[in-house]
């Protein structure tokens, strides 16, 4: 196999965000749960996106696991390299996008990066280097509650360089309606003056277009998956994937129970939660008895058996902004966010021991937990849920067949959890 493109993502529903993306622009795609073993078997593919948990974890851990990703593709053939990161540039000062995208500056030796969170489908948009959540500066918008990384900074110049060792420069919009050459000048003005990354603005589809061809002169970006649809545009342009070549997706009923998880406490899922309790019974984990590590896990398990042979049902963690200040300041940020993601997993675990094989999860932490617990090592894409959000089929999971949907915490509509099941029969 060799890979036309090769992508690292630092989180599993962001992964599958981008495997969808690159799927509906004509290149075969897979996404694996890690770097794969040397015996998966994967089909014949342009695109490999290897998922990784690495968004909040410590940053050396986030390089190490990363480099190992991008060792991995490029023994594949993999020339291009997309470092994929959240269309809010979710990160703290400590990383992880700045060390990641360091380290893998220094493996291709680019003298410059292009960096752009902009995917317009979703509402991000990058002007003037500031990050823009639909109508919104990212500090003005909902991730400036975020639980693990609020983002208080629209200005992705400034957020980049204080996470990376070089500087950061910006190429505007201006230059990039003036096409390729003027985005390729620039790029070379400002890496003679020593600038290692450029954040580049994009609004529309078309500017991410210019992007992607740009970027295949190079051996790594980073973005999100705005700049996978110009990546696999541009080569397919240049015939370096099979156009209109689609993932050979059985649309197969799986049947049996179905069952969500939602573990995110974005605005987007507690507002699809809400609309889900009209239509599927839902059950509100207590998260101060997830962390005092009583069997919250088990009397969920216990409600749902009661429930799923009727219908699908949703089992939530997440709650209100100042619900999840208050509990972590008693109990600290990332010891609540563990102890509830594994108990999202321990849940996910015994809903698959007793028969679901249809399931959603949303939030990207959460679904990592979820994937992991359940050993599944990876997925080809079907049909689409919602703009990122595609139904997963789990492949060599070698406990029959699965559907699951894992949704990215801002994505889909109101609807969503009834909209993921009807698209998963
Ligand atoms: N009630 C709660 N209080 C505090 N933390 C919570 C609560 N419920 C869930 N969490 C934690 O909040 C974090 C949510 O992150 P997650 O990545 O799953 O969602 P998200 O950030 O909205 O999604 P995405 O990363 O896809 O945008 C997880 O670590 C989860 O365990
Ligand atoms: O880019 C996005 O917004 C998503 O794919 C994501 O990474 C959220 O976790």
């Amino acid at each position: 196999m060799t890979l036309a493109l090769g992508c690292i993502a630092d989180d599993y529903t962001g992964a599958s965000d981008l495997a969808n993306t690159l799927t509906r622009a004509g290149l075969r795609t897979v996404q694996t749960i890690g770097v794969p073993a040397d015996d998966l078997a994967l089909p014949e593919v342009d695109a490999v996106v290897v998922s990784l948990k690495s968004r909040s974890i410590e940053a050396g851990h986030a390089v190490t696991r990363s480099r190992a990703a991008e060792r991995w593709l490029r023994g594949r053939g993999a020339g291009h390299v997309l470092f994929k990161i959240c269309s809010t540039f979710d990160s703290t000062d400590a990383g992880n996008i700045g060390p990641v995208m360091d380290a893998l500056r220094a493996d291709s030796k680019d003298n410059i990066v292009l960096v752009t969170p902009a995917f317009p489908e979703t509402g991000r948009t990058v002007y003037q280097g500031n990050l823009f959540v639909g109508s919104v500066p990212l500090n003005e918008s909902p991730l400036k509650d975020h639980p693990l990384n609020p983002m208080h900074d629209s200005n992705l110049v400034r957020v980049l360089a204080r996470q990376s060792t070089t500087k950061v420069g910006l190429v505007d919009l201006a230059t990039l309606s003036r096409g390729t050459e003027a985005v390729r000048a620039k790029l070379a003005e400002l890496a003679r003056s020593g600038i290692g990354a450029a954040i580049v603005d994009a609004v529309f589809d078309r500017d991410l277009e210019t992007i992607g061809q740009v970027a295949l002169d190079h051996g790594l970006s980073v973005g999100a998956s705005g700049i996978g649809l110009g990546l696999a545009r541009a080569l397919v342009a240049a015939g370096k994937a099979k156009s209109a070549a689609v993932n050979a997706v059985t649309s197969a009923a799986i049947g049996g129970p179905a069952a969500c998880l939602a573990g995110s406490c974005s605005q987007a899922t507690l507002r699809q939660i809400a609309s889900a309790e009209k239509v599927m019974p839902v059950l509100h984990l207590d998260p101060e008895r997830v962390i005092a590590g009583e069997d919250e896990a088990q009397r969920a398990l216990a409600w749902a058996k009661e429930r799923l042979g009727t219908g699908p049902i949703l089992i939530a963690s997440s709650s209100t902004p100042e619900q999840v200040a208050a509990l972590q300041s008693r109990h600290g940020r990332d010891a609540a966010g563990h102890a509830i993601e594994q108990a999202m997993a321990d849940i996910a675990e015994g809903l698959v021991r007793s028969g679901v094989r249809r399931l959603v999860v949303a939030g990207g932490e959460t679904s990592g937990a979820v994937v992991d617990r359940l050993g599944i090592p990876g997925f080809l894409v079907g049909a689409e849920i919602a703009a990122g959000v595609p139904v997963l089929r789990a492949v060599g999971a070698g406990k029959g067949e699965m559907v699951l949907a894992l949704k990215s915490g801002n994505f889909g509509g109101p609807e969503f959890f009834s909209d993921a099941l009807a698209l998963m029969p």
